[in-house]
């Protein structure tokens, strides 16, 4: 699929992607080539202006998550409200919406958050929040914009394994959008690299580590030379010498 902006930008240039029902597949590519762009298709809250997008099984609204950067919280609201809002959204009676939000909290590890306000809480909490409410709905695809990429070092690796944690117990497809390598080859079983604007698939790169992963994968040798691998070919992508 292609698209180009109102402004006449052309952002993507014939992407061609497959994406597996319980995959998790990265898409990984420097500031400006798309990614958000096709995150956005993805989601249906744009028309490609040229190609198609097609499903195997219809998606209806509530079978999408999304989680972006910034963590989105309605600061007004207490936690579990925050986390109901797409149930509410979907007519779920409140008291089961209730019990399936204080569920997804207790699954982020913020059981006794429920009553907080957002800015009691710190980033990586806050961003903990956010999964919970995307993962509400139980979604079959979650799309996630750089969703760590706010955050500091150690509060990024925690928040990888609790992803990959998630992902296992509710084995949703997941799209991930990200600049860092390291996180790429952690979380995925599969990296798409996009080129610079306008975007276009360059590399696909399988990674063959098995799940459920921890410190053992991020300190082995073959983690290691994937991560290399990877970054080469993203060099080689945006003409820069590794
Ligand atoms: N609403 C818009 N109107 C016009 N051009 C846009 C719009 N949104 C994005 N673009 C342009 O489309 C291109 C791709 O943007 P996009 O946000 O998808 O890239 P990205 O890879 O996600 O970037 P980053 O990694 O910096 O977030 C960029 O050149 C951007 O300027």
């Amino acid at each position: 699929m292609s698209l180009t902006y109102p402004n006449g930008t052309c952002a993507l240039d014939s992407v061609d992607l497959s994406v597996a029902e319980g995959e998790f597949v990265s898409l990984l590519g420097p500031s400006g080539c798309g990614k958000s762009t096709i995150l956005r298709l993805v989601a249906g809250l744009m028309e490609p202006t040229g190609g198609q997008l097609n499903w195997l099984r219809p998606v209806a609204r509530g079978d999408i998550g999304f989680v972006f950067q910034e963590s989105t919280l309605m600061p007004w609201a207490r936690i579990i409200d925050n986390v109901r809002l797409p149930l509410d959204l979907a007519g779920v009676p409140k008291g089961e919406g209730n019990d399936r939000a204080a569920d997804g909290l207790v699954r982020v590890g913020l059981g006794d958050f429920q009553k907080a306000f957002p800015a009691e809480l710190s980033g990586g909490m806050k961003m903990r929040a956010s999964l919970a409410r995307a993962l509400v709905t139980n979604p079959r695809l979650l799309l996630l914009d750089e969703p760590f990429a706010a955050l500091d070092e150690i509060t990024r690796l925690k928040l990888n394994d609790d992803l990959l944690s998630l992902w296992e117990a509710q084995r949703f497809t997941a799209l991930f959008v990200t600049h860092s390598v390291f996180e790429s080859v952690y979380l995925s079983g599969r990296i798409v690299i996009v080129g610079p604007r306008p975007g276009r698939v360059v590399a696909e790169v399988p990674v063959p580590l098995p799940f459920p992963r921890g410190l053992s994968v991020r300190t082995g040798t073959d983690y290691g030379a994937i991560c290399r691998d990877v970054s080469d070919r993203l060099h080689a992508a945006i003409g820069l010498a590794a």
